[in-house]
């Protein structure tokens, strides 16, 4: 299974993830670009193409906004220096509770406007005037320009789009049309149709040497203010600027539509189903069910460690499997109860600080060869810690796997096994919290 190109997979310097955590799973560290970079995030708009109350920016996916999720993607790459996102005025105050909630320490908050041009005509203003809410920030030689609803971007566009912009004075993502342009006449019948070959959509982010961008939305009208929405038009227009066009990857669609938002729902869980860490303890007797269940779980999903004994407090290879963005911890045993680990294992994994960007997912595999389930009373404080810890954004679910030594359906029953810890880290659905479901 390959993982989806979004911005959480290769890390997030919020809340505590390291990027060169991230770097050292994607392979050697991308380059810097030879100037400095800020970011001006629009997200002062209504959403009303999505309909519903919540503006689509602060729509949860997985419990967290949509808008941090951007702003997480922009945070973990070191040169960016300064990031404005730029939101309508009621919402300033709950855009300075998500940057805190979410550790996002390198973005600051400003007043946006009536339509997106006029909101990242604000944004860019903070860098040469300041205001009286915000900071007044060190101006940019390079100045990205990236929609708040297109969480999935990565630092590979975002470079290439700062180098164009360096060499050309304005660049932006590009991608193939997905249906054919046409206009009408005014009798609403096909007038001509365009040439689908020779075009393409724009998309974000986009980047300008400050200056040109700056320049362009000082000189345009009240007109292109309240209707443009290209602002590569603008720094052509106003500032003779022919922008270098990069063709960029799929995932760097806007959030539009209601079914965007279930789109990057889907995508989010892919990349946080992608790994997981199994920590077993058992007996001579299960330790055969124990690796089978092992082996089809590898086939389903990578599995970043294996840790076959009980859990040292602190434990560094728990932060390190963390760290690899591995959200997913499988607890096998034969024991009648492992609940003293899994109390050190939330113990540990609290401390990673991991769970207040994702949800964190524990399953407590019993293996049982007695076909005897596990007490009533264990059952219990297994589903007591599950509501407690689900507060802190870490979902606890039991599992019981019954077999026996010649069980001829050893197979299939670890087959549906594999099944239910693939949907429970899969779907992370909080409903299930603290239940105990046999296989
Ligand atoms: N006055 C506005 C309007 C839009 N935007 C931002 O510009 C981006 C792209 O705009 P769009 O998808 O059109 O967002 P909305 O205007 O919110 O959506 P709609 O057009 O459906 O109302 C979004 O991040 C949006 O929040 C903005 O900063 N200020
Ligand atoms: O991709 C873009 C090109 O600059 C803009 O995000 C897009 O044009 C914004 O338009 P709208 O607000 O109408 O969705």
């Amino acid at each position: 299974m390959e993982a989806p190109a979004t911005g959480l997979w290769k890390g997030n310097a919020a809340a505590g993830e390291s990027s060169s955590a991230a770097g050292e799973a994607a392979g050697p560290r991308p380059p810097v670009p030879p100037v400095s970079v800020a970011a001006v995030l629009p997200a002062g708009g209504s959403g009303e193409r999505m309909g519903g109350g919540t503006p689509k920016q602060f729509c949860a996916l997985l419990g967290r906004p949509l808008i941090s999720y951007t702003v997480g993607a922009m945070e973990r790459i070191a040169w960016i220096s300064d990031i404005v996102v730029v939101v309508s005025p009621e919402n300033i105050e709950i855009m300075r509770s998500i940057l805190k909630k979410y550790g996002h320490n390198r973005t600051v908050v400003v007043q946006g406007g009536m339509t997106r041009h006029r909101s990242i005509f604000n944004g860019l203003e903070i860098f040469v005037n300041g205001n009286c809410v915000s900071p007044l920030l060190k101006k940019p030689e390079v100045v990205i320009v990236h929609d708040a609803v297109r969480p999935f971007v990565e630092e590979d566009i975002l470079f290439k789009v700062v180098m164009a912009a360096k060499e050309h004075g304005a660049a932006g993502a590009v991608r193939p049309l997905v249906s054919t342009v046409i206009a009408s006449s005014a009798d609403g019948c096909l007038d001509h149709s365009l040439d689908r070959a020779k075009y393409r959509a724009s998309e974000m982010p986009q980047a300008f040497l400050f200056d040109i961008i700056h320049q362009a939305y000082h000189q345009c009208s009240d007109y292109d203010l309240d209707f443009g929405t290209e602002c590569l038009h603008l720094a052509l227009k106003y500032s003779k600027t022919n922008a270098k066009l990069i063709e960029g990857p799929p995932d760097l669609w806007k959030v539009t539509y209601k079914r965007d938002l279930y789109a990057a729902d889907s995508l989010i869980k892919d990349t946080v189903s992608q790994q997981i860490c199994l920590i077993t303890d058992m007996k001579e007797d299960a330790v055969q069910v124990g690796f089978l269940l092992h082996e089809t779980l590898k086939s389903h999903v990578k599995v970043v460690e294996s840790l076959s004994r009980s859990l040292p407090k602190n434990d560094n290879h728990l932060q390190n499997v963390v760290s690899r963005q591995c959200y997913n911890f499988i607890c096998i045993n034969d024991k009648s109860s492992d609940f003293q680990e899994i109390c050190q294992l939330v113990e540990t994994l609290e401390n990673t600080n991991a769970s207040v960007l994702y949800s964190l997912v524990i399953i407590s595999v019993h293996l049982d060869i007695l076909n005897s389930a596990s007490s009533c009373n264990e059952n219990q404080s297994l589903t007591k810690l599950a509501k407690e810890i689900k507060k802190k954004n870490i979902l606890l679910y039991g599992l019981i796997i019954h077999y026996r030594k010649d069980n001829l359906m050893l197979e299939e029953t670890i087959d549906s096994a594999a099944a239910l810890i693939m949907a429970l880290i899969r779907e992370r659905n909080p409903v299930f919290v603290g239940q105990i479901l046999e296989a």
